[in-house]
């Protein structure tokens, strides 16, 4: 048997780490996808093998434990923790293919983690929906990062561009959002387990200070929400500046991002701010008729990713 699963990276328009706090947030997928499959292994152990991200592990699902053969260790707790939640133990050997940059705040822990549960529950023949995925890859992310908001895993499974309300209702936006986008990423990276830590930790040290900000940045994606709606590109913009002034206060900008951020309007972006956890990664600015200009400024010094927001959410199938 040979099940296959995949799913989408996401770009965070408005929101990232006030959402940890039940603030709204806005963020779309966009196409860059985690691609998993699954088959039984010809042998007594359970392997782990990526290609792309230059690494192989022999896994050992009963006690979350790996033996690392080469490469970087931290995406394989996402698999384990999935394989921990849902896998029965026989030998399987995993392929993990993907062309997300990876620890840089365009949700490769969701992508990997969604495709990973996605490729099981075919594997074991499991039923499952949309609403009952994104719910199990947030339990994942959460055990794995100790806090983590539910945006990442449910965009990352339903695609499109979401609203995800204070009180955790998902709204699809019916607009067709092809807004001038581009994504520039530094080689520095991000690690979103620390970031949303350590803004706990500052949030605890000034409350007075900082609660207040995070329910500003909540109340600057509903305004968000509306110029999105009227396809207000100035307004979207302005507001992208706001929300990249309030994660420099929270504290997870880096000299690399402020470099794109401000690489970005110089050349001519109404608007660029830090998406996901910053602390590295990534930045995106909005550009209308000036995408090659941004691009070329920021790829003078960091790396530019080519996007387009996608509908396309989680996919699989399995060949018996
Ligand atoms: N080259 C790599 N190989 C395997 N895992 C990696 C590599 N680089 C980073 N990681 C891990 O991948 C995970 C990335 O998740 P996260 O920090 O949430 O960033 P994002 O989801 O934005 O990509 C982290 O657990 C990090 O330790
Ligand atoms: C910072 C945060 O809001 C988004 C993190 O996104 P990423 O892992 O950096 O892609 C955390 C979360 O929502 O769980
Ligand atoms: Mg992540």
């Amino acid at each position: 048997m040979r099940a296959l699963a995949s799913a989408p990276a996401k770009t965070i328009l408005f929101g990232e780490h006030s959402v940890v706090y039940d603030e709204p947030a806005i963020a779309g997928a966009v196409n860059k996808r985690a691609y998993v499959e699954i088959t039984e292994s010809k042998t007594d152990k359970s392997i782990l093998k990526s290609h792309d991200l230059n690494f192989e592990a022999e896994l050992d699902t009963k006690h979350k434990k790996y033996n690392l053969k080469r490469g970087k260790p931290g995406i394989i707790r996402y698999i384990l923790e999935a394989l921990n939640k849902v896998h029965d133990h026989s030998p399987i050997v995993m392929k993990l293919s993907s062309n997300i940059p990876i620890g840089s705040g365009l949700g490769s822990s969701a992508a990997v983690t969604v495709a990973t549960l996605a490729a099981l529950y075919r594997f074991h023949n499991i039923r499952f929906n949309k609403k009952s995925l994104a719910h199990d890859a947030h339990m994942v992310e959460q055990a794995v990062q100790g806090i983590a908001s539910p945006l990442d895993t449910l965009v990352s499974t339903y695609g499109g561009l979401v609203y995800l309300s204070r009180n955790k209702k998902v709204e699809h936006f019916k607009v067709n959002f092809n807004a001038p986008f581009v994504v520039g990423y530094t080689n520095k990276h991000g690690n979103t387990g620390k970031m949303v830590k350590d803004v706990r930790l500052l949030k605890n040290r000034n409350p007075k200070i900082i609660n207040p900000v995070i329910s500003a940045m909540g109340q600057l994606t509903n305004y968000a929400k509306q110029a999105i709606l009227k396809r207000d590109f100035n307004k979207i913009g302005e507001l992208m500046n706001i929300n990249h002034g309030f994660l420099d206060v929270l504290g997870v900008n880096t000299m690399e991002l402020s470099r794109m951020v401000y690489t970005a309007r110089e050349y001519g972006a109404i608007g660029s701010k830090i998406t996901g956890a910053g602390g590295g990664g990534s930045i995106i600015a909005l550009c209308p008729n000036r995408v090659d200009e941004v691009a070329r400024g920021i790829a003078a010094e960091d790396n530019v990713l080519k996007i387009r927001f996608t509908r396309k959410g989680v996919s699989s199938r399995v060949y018996k």
